[in-house]
């Protein structure tokens, strides 16, 4: 069976669940909210930009640089967690952005997206632009052709971007590189498709030509269920394939367009699209995967990292916002 994509009239977030009508109450159980409990539409209705990323620290501390971005903090303030209540997930509020963390892998983001697309309807949001802000391994190598002394042009794959660019995706793809998100529902398997919006991966990319210190590309993402074997690395506690094995399907993977590997966008893609919700994500490699399976990077160097796409969105939304250019607040 598969479904399609459809945005919604009016801006609003569409929920596709009938059975939603007949209840009276509404628990969004692992957020801690609820539409008894909580005015929904006084916390939230003038929501606009939902940003999520798997770390609850990297989601406190981005709120935390939207808020100076946006000329909203105070000194020293500590920022609430409106989950406090629940130790799920965290969440943050940054003027018109909500900074969200989703856990590690697809039935965590799965789950979350599900409460936090429920809390987007029931607080009546409209033209609301949901970006994940990740870590990924890279397959960001170019295609050198060379001819040698023997007159035979060769192709190699070079290292051409270094760690720490950052890819904004097209496509989600899964890992045998379809853009398509397999759900279970009921015992059969529902295909969903995972097209992300194109116009708002290329405004991102124009926003990114503001930032100078960090290459960022356009490019597919391979969503995987697993970090060792899934990702195809050699250091996971079990490994049956070779390291030839390995770097040929890597190959294969970058030759279908995939120039980064994560874990959550293809669900992500996938019931945004569905929902009606204008979504990109942006992601950050740590590593070069044909170099290595094992992140060798400084905490130092990997916390500046993660901040980059958390830049680049600050950048999109000061210009959304028609603040002019990002970048005046320190990290
Ligand atoms: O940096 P975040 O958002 O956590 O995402 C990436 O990092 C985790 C693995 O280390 C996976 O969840 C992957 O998708
Ligand atoms: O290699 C990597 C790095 C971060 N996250 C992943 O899923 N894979």
């Amino acid at each position: 069976m598969t479904e399609t994509t459809g945005y919604s009239g009016g801006g609003f977030v569409h929920v596709k669940n009938p059975h939603l009508d007949s209840m009276e109450e509404d628990i969004l159980y692992h957020l801690d909210l609820g539409t008894k409990t909580h005015n929904l539409p006084a916390m939230f209705g003038d929501i606009k930009f939902v940003c999520v990323g798997g770390s609850p620290n990297r989601m406190r501390a981005f709120a935390q640089f939207m808020r100076r971005e946006l000329g909203l903090a105070g000194a020293g303030e500590e920022l609430p967690d409106i989950c406090a209540g629940s130790d799920r997930y965290a969440m943050y509020r940054a003027g018109p952005v909500l900074s969200i963390s989703h856990g590690m892998g697809i039935p965590s983001i799965s789950i979350m997206l599900h409460e936090l697309i429920k809390l987007l309807h029931h607080a009546k949001c409209r033209d609301v632009t949901i970006i994940r802000i990740g870590t990924s391994g890279g397959l960001v190598w170019q295609q050198v052709t060379g001819v040698p002394s023997s007159g035979l042009a060769s192709v190699s794959l070079c290292p051409g971007i270094e760690a720490g660019s950052v890819v904004i995706t097209d496509t989600a793809v899964d890992s045998s590189f379809q853009p398509r998100f397999e759900q279970v529902v009921l015992g059969e398997v529902v295909v969903r498709s995972t097209e992300l919006d194109k116009d708002l991966a290329e405004e991102l990319l124009a926003c990114s030509r503001e930032i100078a210190d960090f290459p960022t590309l356009i490019g597919h993402t391979m969503c995987t269920y697993d970090f060792y074997e899934g990702q195809g690395r050699l250091d996971g506690a079990l490994c049956s394939f070779s390291s030839e094995k390995k770097l040929e399907y890597l190959r294969r993977a970058y030759d279908a367009g995939v120039r980064n590997i994560e874990m959550e966008s293809t669900a992500f893609a996938a019931l945004c699209g569905l929902c009606g919700l204008k979504a990109a994500v942006v992601c950050v490699a740590l590593l070069d995967r044909l170099e290595g399976d094992q992140i060798r990077a400084s905490h130092e160097v990997l916390w500046e990292y993660q901040q980059r796409p958390q830049r680049l969105i600050a950048a999109f939304i000061r210009q959304r916002l028609g603040l002019g250019p990002a970048g005046r607040s320190q990290h």
